[in-house]
């Protein structure tokens, strides 16, 4: 089937089809009003938790180009919005995502541009850093990001879930560092994050080199979720119901703890202890501090208070 994919798309890319800013705005006119995006489709289901869901149910949610820049534009502004304190991403439809999309990938990244090597090569080191940076940003932003998969999570799924904070699936869930079956070296984020995420090297040496398929109860026994649901709905509403309890809490200590658990899983200890005095000499003049120490005192919940914005 892939391969077919590709040599149709190759094949429309040198005769026919030039997808391009065209086509781009003809996919936006025929979307909700209410969106900016063509492939994400984003709500707010309770205070403070922003949802975004990938939104082309029809083709498996594949990532085409405009989800690569679209979730670059989202996260920028969900990294700066100071009524969301959370994020959680699921996808819409049948699976979770089939991957990068195989038509635009081969008009996009296998058809790079230049008149000789040189500039072939730069254009082309200049695209794999865009598309980077589509999962760069999720790990970047300040603000939790809980995923939520069901179904299949293939390719750059992979790259894409192993960018957030906290990974949830359905019983019915696979995972597939697809990469090496389509002729490529998974380079978006899978091969450097996914042996951070999972203890055994072993085992991600082997999903990365032999594209086998992991099921739910085996990416829960190796870390790579924390809950495994029994199906979409209920595990929809169980990441709506963690997404409260961390919007809930002040989002100074919330923010400022993904930013120094992600520093400390990049350097040694003595980096991370010297990185987080200097975040916390600031840090803990925050009033959410005493706030929070009251409510604890007084034996309430920190979602009691009512937290300033950030
Ligand atoms: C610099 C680059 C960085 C990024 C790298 C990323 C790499 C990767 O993501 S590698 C992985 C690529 N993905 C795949 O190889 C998966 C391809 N899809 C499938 O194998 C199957 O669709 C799947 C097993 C997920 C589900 O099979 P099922 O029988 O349930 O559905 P289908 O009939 O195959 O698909 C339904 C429609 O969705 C379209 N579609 C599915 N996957 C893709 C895709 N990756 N790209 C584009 N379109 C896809 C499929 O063509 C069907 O569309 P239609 O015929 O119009 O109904």
């Amino acid at each position: 089937m892939l391969s077919v994919i590709v040599r149709s798309a190759v094949t429309k890319y040198r005769g026919l089809w030039l997808p391009g800013q065209a086509a781009v705005r003809a996919m936006s006119s025929s979307s909700s009003s209410s969106s900016p995006y063509t492939s994400l489709a984003i709500s707010h289901p309770a205070e403070s938790i922003t949802h975004v869901e990938l939104n082309r149910p029809e083709k498996l949610n594949a990532m085409n180009k405009a989800f690569w820049s679209e979730m670059v534009t989202c996260f920028t502004e969900i990294a700066e919005d100071p009524n969301c304190r959370v994020v959680v991403v699921s996808g819409a439809g049948r699976v979770f995502t089939a991957g990068i999309d195989l038509m635009d990938m081969a008009s996009d990244v296998l058809q790079p541009r230049g008149d000789d090597m040189a500039r072939i090569s730069w254009n082309l080191r200049k695209t794999i850093a865009k598309y980077q940076e589509t999962f760069s940003v999720i790990e970047r932003c300040p603000k939790p990001v809980v995923v939520a998969i069901h179904g299949a999570c293939v390719g750059g799924g992979v790259d894409l879930i192993t960018a957030c904070d906290i990974r949830l699936c359905t019983q019915d869930a696979w995972f597939q560092v697809k990469e090496v079956d389509i002729g490529l070296a998974a380079d978006v984020g899978t091969l450097q994050r996914l042996p951070k995420v999972i203890g055994s090297r072993s085992l991600v040496n082997e999903l990365a080199l032999t594209a086998r398929k992991m099921y739910a109860d085996e990416a829960k026994s190796s870390g790579l979720v924390s809950r495994v649901f029994p199906d979409k709905e209920t595990m929809i509403a169980g990441a709506l119901e963690m997404a409260g309890e961390i919007a809930g809490r002040s989002p100074v200590a919330v923010q400022g703890t993904k930013v120094n658990l992600i520093y400390s899983r990049d350097h040694s200890v003595a980096e991370g202890l010297d990185y987080m005095a200097s975040w916390n000499m600031s840090m803990l003049q925050t009033q959410d501090v005493m706030q929070s120490a009251q409510a604890s005192m007084e034996k309430k919940s920190p979602k009691s208070v009512a937290f300033s914005k950030l």
